[in-house]
């Protein structure tokens, strides 16, 4: 897969999809599957953006996925060429018919286009999915607009889903995403408590622009050299025992206990299990996770009969 930061002239006719594609979310695949069925052999391309526009006017969206993740679901829909273009002011302010004109019909020469029914595009957002694609058919190129896809009474967006994980409604996000959430990021040194007190953890070093469940424990997965754990995450501050308004990911690992150091991991989230809480002394805190893996074993086992 190419991936361009500048959109060149093409000499072929793509098919392309258009948006941000945040998650990968199911409402997306189902925009992919459609691209693949009406390339019919062109190359298929997404036209998208590094970062969210909605972070140029001030909003700090913290991402499902970041870059390097997008860019691999990508990849594994086979996708030839993304144009992976910073949003700026200069794209902002340009107008939706520039858009249609120069970007898709003078430089990539699409043959069709795929977007979903929600699509906005050019200055202010003035261009929908209707727009596009009347004034695609006048350049007697192809247009499709997908139906909203659902899940249960919802629409499944990005947005939605984000804000799902910030509730720590893990269950429900991973039924949208079609995936279970997750952070990837390095093993790093913490205090060693864990070990003390009998649950040693491994704590996540990860990428700031990556969005974080709200605090509290998770029942989780851990990756580490492609093998998969059973494992318990607290998300939080660790107010037991620190003061600091850091939020760290810890994870304890059922029936592992190895040095894990500099280590590449993948948590998958699964469920959200209770809130963190500070507790008066380190015995209690010690109880209360002794109970917490207990949970999520006997979980485990009878999701397993
Ligand atoms: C399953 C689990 C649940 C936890 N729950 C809490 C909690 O409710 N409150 C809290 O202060 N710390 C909680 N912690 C974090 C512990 O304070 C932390 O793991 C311990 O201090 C060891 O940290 P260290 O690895 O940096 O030494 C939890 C950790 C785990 C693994
Ligand atoms: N549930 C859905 N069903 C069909 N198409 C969708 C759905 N969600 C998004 N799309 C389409 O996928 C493309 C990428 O959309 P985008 O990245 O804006 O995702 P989104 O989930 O709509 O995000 P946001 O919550 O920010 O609106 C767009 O063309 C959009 O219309």
């Amino acid at each position: 897969m190419n991936v361009y930061e500048m959109v060149a002239k093409r000499g072929d006719t793509p098919a392309v999809a258009l948006g941000f594609f945040d998650g990968f979310h199911i409402g997306h695949k189902k925009l992919f599957e459609v691209l693949d069925a009406n390339a019919r052999g062109r190359k298929k391309v997404v036209f998208t953006f590094k970062n969210h526009p909605d972070n140029l006017l001030g909003f700090n969206i913290k991402y499902i996925l970041t870059n390097e993740e997008r860019l691999e679901f990508f990849r594994n829909y086979s996708i030839d060429d993304v144009y992976f273009i910073e949003f700026n002011k200069k794209i902002m302010q340009m107008d939706k018919d520039r858009f249609i004109e120069e970007i898709l019909i003078d430089k990539l020469n699409v043959s069709v286009v795929v977007v979903g029914y929600d699509f906005t595009f050019g200055y202010m957002a003035e261009g929908d999915s209707k727009y596009l694609c009347e004034k695609l058919h006048q350049f007697g190129r192809k247009c499709i607009v997908i139906d909203p896809v659902m899940y249960q009474e919802h629409i499944v967006s990005s947005t939605l889903i984000r804000r799902l994980i910030l509730e720590g409604n893990i269950k429900l996000a991973n039924c949208m995403l079609g995936f279970n959430f997750f952070i990837n990021g390095t093993v790093k040194r913490g205090n060693r408590l864990g070990k003390k007190i009998g649950f040693p953890t491994i704590n996540i070093k990860f990428d700031k622009e990556k969005i974080v469940p709200r605090k509290g424990v998770y029942i989780t997965n851990t990756i580490i050299d492609d093998k998969r754990y059973l494992s318990i995450t607290n998300v939080g501050t660790n107010p037991t025992v620190s003061a600091s308004e850091n939020i760290k990911i810890e994870t304890h690992i059922l029936s592992v206990d190895k040095n894990m150091y500099g280590k590449r991991v993948k948590i998958e989230f699964i469920d959200f299990v209770r809130e963190e809480k500070k507790f008066s002394n380190i015995d209690e805190l010690k109880n209360q996770i002794a109970k917490d893996v207990e949970y999520v074993k006997t979980l485990f086992c009878k999701a397993n009969i």
